[in-house]
């Protein structure tokens, strides 16, 4: 229980009604999730005006109100404050309910198209086995030294981020590492929060339904590094185009890191296999769990941050070279006949051609890479035909298929991904709407040693149809398929 002029420190506002010295039980911007004494946030957001809920807010309890507009006629029973950006305000409220947790461990985040919860993940693993507590927040889940906390959002709404950190706090995590959406900078998730530094990892096409333009998309991501504090680190990968863009603005000390281009920390891939990565890190040859040159990536930013956050070289390459990641991440898998499966999480154009081009520089040669992927609903449409002809390009055959049809279509999303493919690719792709059948007509079809990639799902657990999640497992259903061989 806190007074809302503490919950309201720092805060612009024009007060408008009320004592500003009520008891506040809870800071909540979901009318529905309202109780006696909460402090509504009116949230104007892409479906509904949370001003429209304000009265409702108030009939449950609701004793201040925070909003951008003021309804017109004022319930006495509520202390109203006006302020610019509702959204805005409710990450500042949101961690001064919680005193701050961001100030008392060190938070670093991840932001970038792809990448983030491999090296958000990676950090976590890394700096629990290297002694620290440690707290992560990631697409798969969110975890407490181990304790596992399902994960809804790649970055928590502002209440349930604060509240998470201030967990961690209360189990003495040292650290926190965290993914960083554009969606979440957009909308104001992060607002509030301290950061130790943040990392880039690139930016390629994704969420344009969203930001509607990759210049917005841009200039989401920069929002994070332009917010961070002085004293922080902000690490840029050089290699990607806009690495340097995100450090234009930001007052944290800047830092890169590259394989290609000068860097302040450097890479080398001296091997890249099925079994891991070798690679030259500053002089030193390591072999990492980790497959595929766009992992060289991550590990190489993962090593940066820990060396930025004052972790001796030798005891972080040592225990680097040991963990495998996120779940759901290149995670392959052989069949008693040699046919090799790849569950991975590519659902971006890019991620689609990294892991396909991985493949091709891994495998032996006379192998065929059969590809089952297929596209979410509700989502960014314009990566539908891009995304199909990248696997068209890369693969031997393509199942095209569902991923998360959400509330569309199935059969229309999959010809939306046909319309990508070039006209001499297009023996090389069938269709088939149910999933489990696509996965296990790619089984069906390949021959000994051929290599199945399942694209899109990674660690899901479920496939979301109109509303429901039903069960569904790409790494079971191959498994599954393999075991009837
Ligand atoms: C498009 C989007 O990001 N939407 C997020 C947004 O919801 P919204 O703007 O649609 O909210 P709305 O339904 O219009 O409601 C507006 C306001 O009215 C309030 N309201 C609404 C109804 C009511 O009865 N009473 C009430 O008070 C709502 O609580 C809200 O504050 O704010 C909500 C609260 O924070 C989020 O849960 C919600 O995420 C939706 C579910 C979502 O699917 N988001 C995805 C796209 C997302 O955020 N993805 C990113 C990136 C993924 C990645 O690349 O890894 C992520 O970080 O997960
Ligand atoms: N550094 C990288 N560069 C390009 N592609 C990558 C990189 N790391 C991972 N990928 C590809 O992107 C997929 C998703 O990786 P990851 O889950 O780490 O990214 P993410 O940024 O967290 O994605 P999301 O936006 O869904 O949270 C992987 O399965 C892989 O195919
Ligand atoms: N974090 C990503 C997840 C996409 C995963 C894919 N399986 C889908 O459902 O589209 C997003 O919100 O776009
Ligand atoms: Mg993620």
């Amino acid at each position: 229980m806190r007074y809302l002029s503490e919950i309201i420190e720092g805060l612009a506002f024009t007060k408008l009604q009320g004592s500003a010295d009520v008891e506040i039980t809870a800071v909540v911007f979901d009318s529905r999730k309202v109780v006696p004494g909460a402090l509504f946030v009116a949230v104007r957001g892409t479906h509904v005006d949370g001003h429209d809920y304000i009265e409702q807010a108030i009939k449950d309890g609701a004793v201040a109100i925070v909003c951008e507009d003021l309804p017109g006629h004022t319930a006495e029973a509520a202390d109203f404050l006006m302020v610019q950006n509702s959204a805005e305000a409710l990450g500042i409220l949101a961690s001064n309910f919680y005193a701050n947790p961001s100030k008392k461990i060190k938070l670093v985040g991840v932001t970038g198209t792809n990448g983030k919860t491999t090296t958000a993940t990676l950090l976590y693993q890394l700096f629990r086995d290297l002694g620290y507590k440690c707290g992560l927040l990631s697409t798969v889940e969110n975890q407490i030294n181990g304790r596992v906390i399902p994960s809804t959002h790649t970055t928590p709404d502002p209440v349930a981020l604060n509240a998470l950190l201030d967990d961690m706090v209360a189990q003495s995590c040292d650290y926190c590492f965290m993914e960083v959406s554009s969606h979440a900078v957009a909308q104001h998730r992060i607002d509030g929060l301290t950061f130790a530094g943040g990392i880039f990892s690139n930016l390629t096409h994704d969420h344009l339904d969203y930001h509607k333009t990759f210049d917005s998309y841009l200039k989401a991501k920069k929002g994070f590094f332009d917010a961070l504090p002085k004293g922080a680190f902000a690490l840029t990968n050089v290699d990607d185009r806009n690495g340097n863009v995100m450090l234009q603005n930001t007052k944290a000390f800047k830092k890169t890191y590259g394989l290609k281009n000068m860097a302040d920390f450097k890479v080398k891939v001296l091997e890249n296999q099925f079994g891991g990565l070798l690679l030259n890190v500053d002089g030193d040859e390591v072999w990492f769990k980790m497959v595929g040159s766009f992992n060289a990536y991550n590990l190489l930013a993962v090593y940066a941050a820990a060396i930025l956050l004052g972790q001796e070289k030798s005891a972080v390459l040592t225990s680097l070279s040991k963990l495998s990641g996120a779940e759901g991440r290149f995670d392959y898998s052989i069949a008693p006949n040699k046919i090799i499966g790849i569950v991975d999480y590519a659902h971006t154009p890019d991620a689609v051609q990294n892991v396909l081009s991985t493949v091709q520089d891994i495998r032996k040669g006379t192998e065929k890479v059969i590809t089952v992927i297929g596209c979410g609903g509700d989502r960014d449409k314009t990566k539908r035909p891009v995304m199909a002809k990248t696997a068209c390009d890369w693969s031997d055959k393509v199942i095209l298929t569902s991923d998360n049809p959400r509330t569309e279509d199935p059969a229309q999303i999959i010809k939306d991904m046909e319309a990508g493919v070039d006209p001499g690719n297009q023996r090389k792709t069938i269709s088939i709407v149910d999933r489990r059948e696509a996965i296990k007509t790619a089984v069906h079809l390949a021959q000994p040693g051929d290599i199945i990639v399942l694209a899109g799902k990674g660690h899901e657990k479920y496939q979301e149809i109109n509303g429901v999640k039903n069960h569904f497992d790409d790494k079971e259903e191959l498994l599954n398929a393999f075991s009837k061989l």
